[in-house]
């Protein structure tokens, strides 16, 4: 019998519905709380996520809820709002989770101002709380049309990681469990700003072999940033590293990767959440302090800034001097 009988899930967007299936589909009893309180009593009124998810029902076992009050209890709490919102989120839910029950960030992505990964956030808003974190390539539609995906979930605690995995895991959704909880999150925020300058790269139709040498340079950037933080060279090759930027930075079904196709078209991006667009900053800040030479995520940063143009970005990527490759 697992310890962990009730999860809150804090979020109802995309990923954090499809998240509560999936722990109901392991056999654990759910509460999915919303933010917005319209969304949540639409949830509670239809059962459906009709806004971020639509044509997915929620399972029996999810109890949608509009009040906080309504995660107290809980064995587990995940953490599955954007960064920018996760320090609030996680100081909302302060008073509602007792002590040394585990919180795990789901989200992708570094916090502005702070330059704190996630799990950073978590542990100064929650020092009673072990600070966990849950990452890999998992578009939430597939997750939650059952189709098969491996995610890692981390903890200091390799044994706590071990025991989350196992009562969230099903058939379809395999957990592999990690001690290394910075490498996890550097991988999850990394990718998506690269995805951002592959899809840019798609955009102005660069043809496949640049998207592919896209991918090869961004993952040495993010191996480089990765190992200089303090992340173990198996997580960054691994789901949440290498797996997660190959699926991002390839697919249009990413909004990462579909919001840089629009601004290489010259088009206006859709409005949908692309984390990498607000991490890109807070990366390159990181990168700068840490002394790792991120050109590309440099580049993107630059054009979302309006810094530099498309074209002046291509052609200066272009120009670095060669070197060998490291
Ligand atoms: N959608 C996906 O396939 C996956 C998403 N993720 C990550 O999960 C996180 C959440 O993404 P999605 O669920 O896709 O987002 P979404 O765009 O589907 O939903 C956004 C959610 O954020 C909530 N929100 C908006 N403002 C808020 C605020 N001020 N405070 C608290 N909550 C607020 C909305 O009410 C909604 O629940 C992101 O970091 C994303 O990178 C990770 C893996 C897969
Ligand atoms: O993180 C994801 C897949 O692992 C989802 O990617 P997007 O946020 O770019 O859609």
């Amino acid at each position: 019998m697992s310890s962990f009988r009730k999860i809150a899930v804090l979020g109802a967007g995309a990923w954090g519905t499809a998240l509560a299936n999936a722990a109901a589909r392991a056999g654990r009893e759910v509460v999915l709380w919303e933010f917005d309180e319209k969304q949540a009593n639409a949830l509670i009124k239809e059962r459906v996520n009709t806004l971020y998810l639509p044509g997915v029902k929620l399972a029996d076992e999810v109890t949608p809820a509009a009040d906080i009050h309504a995660i107290a209890g809980c064995d587990a709490a995940l953490m599955v709002v954007p960064a920018q919102h996760m320090r609030a989120t996680a100081a909302l839910a302060a008073p509602h989770l007792k002590k040394d029950v585990p919180v795990i960030s789901c989200a992708k992505g570094i916090e502005r101002g702070s330059l704190s990964f996630m799990s950073q956030i978590l542990r100064a808003t929650l020092p009673h709380n072990p600070a966990c974190a849950l990452s890999g390539p998992s578009f939430a539609a597939d997750v939650a049309h059952g189709l098969p995906a491996a995610v890692t979930l981390a903890a200091k605690d390799e044994w706590l990681a071990a025991d989350l995995s196992r009562a969230l895991a099903s058939p379809v959704l395999r957990l592999y469990h990690s001690d290394d909880v910075i490498g996890v999150e550097i991988g999850g925020a990394a990718k998506n700003v690269i995805a951002i300058g592959a899809g840019i790269a798609a955009g102005v139709g660069l043809g496949q072999s640049a998207g592919a040498a896209f991918i090869a340079r961004g993952f040495a950037e993010l191996r480089r940033f990765g190992s200089a933080l303090g992340g173990k060279p198996e997580t960054l090759m691994g789901l949440s590293g290498l797996g997660d930027l190959v699926l991002t930075a390839t697919s249009p079904q990413s909004r990462n990767f579909s919001y840089g196709v629009a601004i290489g078209k010259g088009a206006s991006p859709d409005g949908k959440l692309a984390e990498g667009a607000f991490t890109a900053q807070a990366l390159v800040e990181l990168a700068q302090k840490n002394h790792v030479e991120m050109p590309i995520a440099t580049a993107v940063r630059d054009v979302l800034d309006g810094k530099i143009t498309v074209s002046q970005a291509i052609e200066t990527l272009l120009a670095r001097p060669l070197t060998s490759e490291e």
